[in-house]
């Protein structure tokens, strides 16, 4: 019979993600708490029983998400990737959350100028063998990737060496001919001489919110998941939303609903009473636009303003897990 336990969430507790991770529950008015200071890899969330919070790197995240030890996580889909076999059943990624973007690339040497393709590469590689017997060296530690994108472009002769770090040294150190790793403004490949083929992006990854399918989901775990995937859901539409409104007496319901659609704008409390002000709500981007229309429609006063919250019934990322977990 299944038990039930705390919903767990994984997150970084350092390198590149740890920051934002924290500084994304926080915007939620979720607040990551480490009772026993920054030692301790345990905490919880400030307000919210029947949840636990483990800090782990952003590679363990995925090896506790895989196994279902943990519920929810944050972590690169560079790592999930690699790590799981089976990704798409052992996790479903929630959302991208706008922070940890790294590609990961295949990178050669800029001095073999007339290598620009994954083709041209085969041709290297196929040559290396040929005439010196010898495979060509990947330094890497996106093993599985590697292997399913050469596999893909059939790219058989190479051989991986294994590096766990400064992997972008492997070709001048001599540890290897080329590279398979992240990269987010170039630098480090511009440091070490080398080039992203044309046809080289493996993986566009994001950081991600992760669930997990195997864990153990239980009734407590099911009520916290929705308390907090609310919370983000509301601080998400909250941003890229604006509120606005407007007196428009000239605009009857049917004009004042077309006008709305015309700026993807919805009218979340319905049209106003005789004589009221409407309230709309519209994407970010189109807020000038409609404050453009409703002035022409003859509202002299529009005001617009951002929401620190805007909850809605329904939750597209809560009813996405739910519908998966059954
Ligand atoms: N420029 C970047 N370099 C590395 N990772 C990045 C970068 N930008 C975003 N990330 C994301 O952050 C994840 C974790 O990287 P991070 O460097 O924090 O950990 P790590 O390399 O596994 O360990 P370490 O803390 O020892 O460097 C990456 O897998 C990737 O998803
Ligand atoms: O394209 P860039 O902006 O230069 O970033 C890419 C570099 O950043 C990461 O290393 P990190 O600093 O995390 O060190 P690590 O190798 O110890 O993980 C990654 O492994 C690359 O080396
Ligand atoms: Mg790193």
């Amino acid at each position: 019979m299944a038990t039930d336990t705390p919903l767990v969430i994984a997150v970084p507790s350092k390198g590149r993600l740890q920051e934002n991770a924290a500084a994304f529950f926080a915007r939620a008015g979720l607040e990551l708490h480490r009772p026993g200071g920054a030692r301790d890899y345990r905490g919880a969330i400030r307000g919210l029983p029947g949840v636990e919070v483990l800090f782990l790197s952003a590679s363990e995240i995925v090896t506790q998400l895989a196994s279902g030890a943990a519920h929810l996580g944050i972590t690169g889909e560079d790592l999930v990737r690699e790590q799981v076999l089976d990704a798409d059943a052992a996790v479903e990624m929630l959302t991208p959350l706008g922070f940890g973007n790294a590609n990961v690339v295949v990178a050669v040497p800029q001095a073999w100028i007339d290598v620009r393709t994954m083709a041209d590469l085969d041709d290297v590689a196929s040559d290396m063998r040929a005439r010196h017997g010898e495979r060509m060296r990947v330094a890497t530690k996106y093993i599985n990737l590697t292997r399913g994108f050469f596999a893909a472009h059939g790219l058989a002769d190479y051989r991986i060496v294994e590096s766990l770090g400064a992997t972008e040294g492997a070709p001048a150190s001599g540890s290897a001919e080329i590279v398979v790793d992240i990269t987010t403004t170039g630098a480090t490949l511009a440091a070490n001489a080398l080039k992203i083929l044309d046809d080289g992006v493996m993986l566009r990854s994001w950081a991600n919110l992760v669930a997990a399918m195997r864990a153990d989901w239980g009734p407590t775990a099911r009520a916290a998941v929705r308390t907090i995937l609310t919370r983000i859901a509301a601080e998400e539409a909250a941003r890229t939303t604006r509120e606005v409104s407007a007196l428009v007496p000239a605009l009857d319901r049917e004009a004042l609903e077309n006008l709305a659609s015309r700026f993807s704008a919805r009218l979340p409390f319905g049209p106003p009473a005789a004589g009221a002000p409407a309230t709309l709500t519209c994407p970010t981007g189109q807020v000038f636009a409609l404050v453009d229309a409703l002035s022409a429609a003859g509202a002299d006063h529009v005001g617009v303003r951002k929401l620190e919250y805007a909850f809605r019934r329904e939750n597209t990322l809560a009813e996405r897990l739910f519908r998966r977990l059954g």
